[in-house]
């Protein structure tokens, strides 16, 4: 493993994707545990995706899991595939089965965005204002004398977020009105170029309420937007160069996925410089 820092925010990378997977799980399982500790409860932002979903199946399997009062964790999705509830495409199905149906979570604190055949039926719209609105209600009840949630999105913990080789992040794809929405704090979006086409997503008003983005991803065909985002490529060409959180900015990656960063934030972990 090894750090670094940036403006973009610190870098940790691992030596594979399945190392990564691990050691994020931990990661996850100190971090929940020590909100839990000082506030008595703590809140986690999942993201759908292969080395996501790598996480939770981790945490699933980590012996430390049940550090974690599971009980009194907030569980919201950054983004979701507009698809009915039992597709295999649902993030939330996923988290459920890589991670969320083998804990005691409180079913009242896992807050999943509607699938196209719930209670708003196929207008994804409806869906996205049902979700801000869920968000806004979280936000009441989490707002204390000493830790103002300004907005209507609670400050999360922890936001796991994954990225695509173009620079997306959630569901926010470059050039597009996801990725200009400065009010709105969750969105529709629609002919997503990675499918299912469509999608409900946090916009950048929503992410950037998160105490700590975690930005996860494993794999060469994501290195060259690691790289720009390093280099400060804007949000709405490069989605996931938005994606901060308002304490901390993580970036956990592989070696592959960070090949393209200057040496000074890559020391590879057993690969010593050339
Ligand atoms: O629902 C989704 O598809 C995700 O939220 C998306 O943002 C994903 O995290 C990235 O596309 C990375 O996915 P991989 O980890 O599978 O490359």
């Amino acid at each position: 493993m090894s750090t670094s820092a940036s403006q973009a925010g610190d870098v940790v990378v691992h030596s594979d994707a399945a190392v990564l997977a691990a050691a994020t799980a931990a990661r996850l399982i100190t971090a929940l545990t020590d909100a839990q500790a000082a506030r008595g409860s703590a809140s986690v932002v999942l993201t759908g995706g292969g080395t996501g979903i790598a996480i939770l199946e981790q945490m699933r399997r980590s012996p430390a899991r049940d550090a974690v009062d599971w009980s009194r964790l907030d569980v919201f999705w950054g983004d979701e595939r507009f698809v009915p509830a039992g597709d295999p495409e649902r993030n939330e199905k996923q988290a459920r089965e890589a991670l969320l149906d083998h804990v005691p979570v409180d079913p009242a604190r896992v807050h999943a965005m509607a699938p196209s055949d719930g209670e708003f039926g196929d207008d994804p719209d409806a869906a996205a204002a049902a979700y801000a609105q869920a968000l806004a209600t979280a936000a009441e009840a989490t707002a204390t004398a000493t830790v103002a949630t300004a907005g209507d999105v609670p400050a999360f913990d922890v936001m796991l977020l994954g990225l695509g080789g173009e620079g997306h992040t959630a569901s926010i794809f470059p050039d597009t009105p996801a990725a200009h929405e400065a009010e709105r704090s969750v969105v529709a979006v629609r002919d997503c170029p990675k499918p299912p086409p469509t999608r409900v997503s946090l916009t950048f008003p929503a992410i950037r309420r998160a105490t700590e983005v975690w930005l996860v991803t494993a794999g060469a065909a994501k290195a060259d937007a690691v790289a720009a985002a390093h280099r400060g490529v804007g949000e709405v060409e490069l989605p996931v160069a938005g994606a901060r959180g308002t304490a901390r900015t993580l970036w956990l990656l592989d070696t592959e996925a960070a090949a393209e960063l200057p040496w000074s934030q890559r020391v590879q972990e057993n690969h010593p410089q050339a």
